[in-house]
């Protein structure tokens, strides 16, 4: 279902081929209509007729409204059930992408052609498809796998450095929750490039694959991918909604700084290891200033959070360096100390 692609393409002709979707919509931003459709149509060898939509780039336009004006255009452009979405881009496009099409006419084929290290190694994996509302973060969507994911490697080229860097949270994530070795091979890399994060990237889509094929649904072990992501995306909200956006990848960073702390406080590691792992995501990450942000707002935030049940908030933490665990309870005063903590590492 993953595909790595060298530039001949030639795994998604053969889908193309085999499969004969009735027409082709391509949807884009206007950063990867510029910088990957071109390389992308002077490499697609078929026949079938396309349509090509481009939406503003960035997490405001994952709205409902965006879903609206593209299930219009799908409309328009005559879009039946053997119609093939194709999303070209990064994870706002495929969480985007995704939930249009599995929603038009109660689901059309997609496909994933991922631009962004982040989508390359999460976004585009796993069938969660969404939008934000009211600036909660993927409140609303569904479960639907796209048909295939096709990996090109050779877009990280234009891809900008803040970017790249988010695809790494997620990356580091994946070594944290799951699997040393992975971990320590990527705090390795001294700096920052395609090139040197390139030959990790199918670990991490394993990792994620592996979880995922267990429990599609989220019931039990995928809640550990969401690790760093209950505070994460609670602060993610709060940036959006102050009208200056951090990448998701910045914000799961500071949300795994946060429930690194907290797995200590909850004695599921040592101090020691709490602090090594801290240590090597500041030497990447730049420290943000949240301390404008009221405990209050995070906490209800965090109340929205999809692993919650019974109105518990549920974290997922790690017991170890490779090593997670889900559904695991802390007191609100416990949230405040980690997020002062935080706060302290950036005054
Ligand atoms: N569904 C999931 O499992 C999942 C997992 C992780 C994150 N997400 C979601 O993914 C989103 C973040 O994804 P993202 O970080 O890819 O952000 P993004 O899609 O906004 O892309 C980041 C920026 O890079 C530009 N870009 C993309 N590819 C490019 C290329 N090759 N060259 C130059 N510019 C390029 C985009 O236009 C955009 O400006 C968030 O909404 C997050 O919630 C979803
Ligand atoms: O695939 C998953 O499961 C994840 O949790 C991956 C996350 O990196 C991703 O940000 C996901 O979109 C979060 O999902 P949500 O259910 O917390 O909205
Ligand atoms: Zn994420």
């Amino acid at each position: 279902m993953i595909t790595i692609l060298d530039d001949s393409f030639s795994e998604l002709n053969a889908y193309l081929e085999s499969n004969k979707p009735s027409k082709i919509i391509f949807l884009t931003d206007e950063n990867t209509h510029e910088h990957c459709l071109p390389f992308l149509l002077s490499n697609v060898t078929t026949e079938v007729p396309y349509e090509v939509i481009e939406i503003e780039p960035g997490e405001e336009l994952k709205t409902i409204d965006t879903a609206t004006q593209l299930w219009e255009i799908l409309s328009d452009f005559e879009a039946d059930r053997k119609t093939l979405m194709i999303n070209l881009g990064g994870g706002v496009i495929t969480d985007l992408g995704g939930f249009v099409a599995s929603t038009y006419k109660r689901g059309v084929s997609f496909i994933n052609i991922p631009t962004t290290l982040l989508a390359m190694c999460d976004a585009a994996i796993g069938g969660k498809n969404g939008i934000d509302h009211q600036f909660l973060k993927n409140i609303v969507g569904t479960f639907a796998n796209p048909e295939q994911i096709f990996i090109y490697v050779g877009f990280l080229k234009t891809l900008p450095h803040p970017d790249l860097r988010s695809g790494f949270a997620e990356m580091l994530k994946h070594g944290l929750i799951a699997d040393r070795k992975h971990w320590e091979d990527l705090t390795a890399i001294s700096e920052l490039t395609p090139e040197n994060i390139a030959h990790y990237i199918e670990r991490s889509t394993g990792i994620k694959q592996e979880i995922v094929q267990q429990d599609f649904k989220e019931q039990n072990i995928r809640k550990t991918l969401n690790f760093g992501h209950t505070i994460g995306h609670a602060l993610e909200s709060l940036f959006l909604k102050s009208g200056c956006p951090i990448p998701h990848g910045e914000a799961i960073a500071i949300g795994m700084i946060c429930e690194t702390r907290l797995s200590y406080l909850n004695k599921l590691i040592t101090e020691e290891v709490s602090d090594e792992i801290i240590k090597q995501i500041k030497k990447y990450f730049p420290l943000h200033d949240i301390s404008s942000f009221k405990i209050k707002e995070i906490l209800h935030l965090m109340t929205n959070d999809k692993k919650n049940s019974l109105g518990e908030i549920n974290f997922s933490l790690l017991n170890g360096i490779g090593s997670s665990c889900y559904d695991q309870r802390v007191s609100n005063d416990e949230i405040t100390e980690v997020l002062t903590f935080y706060n302290n590492m950036t005054a």
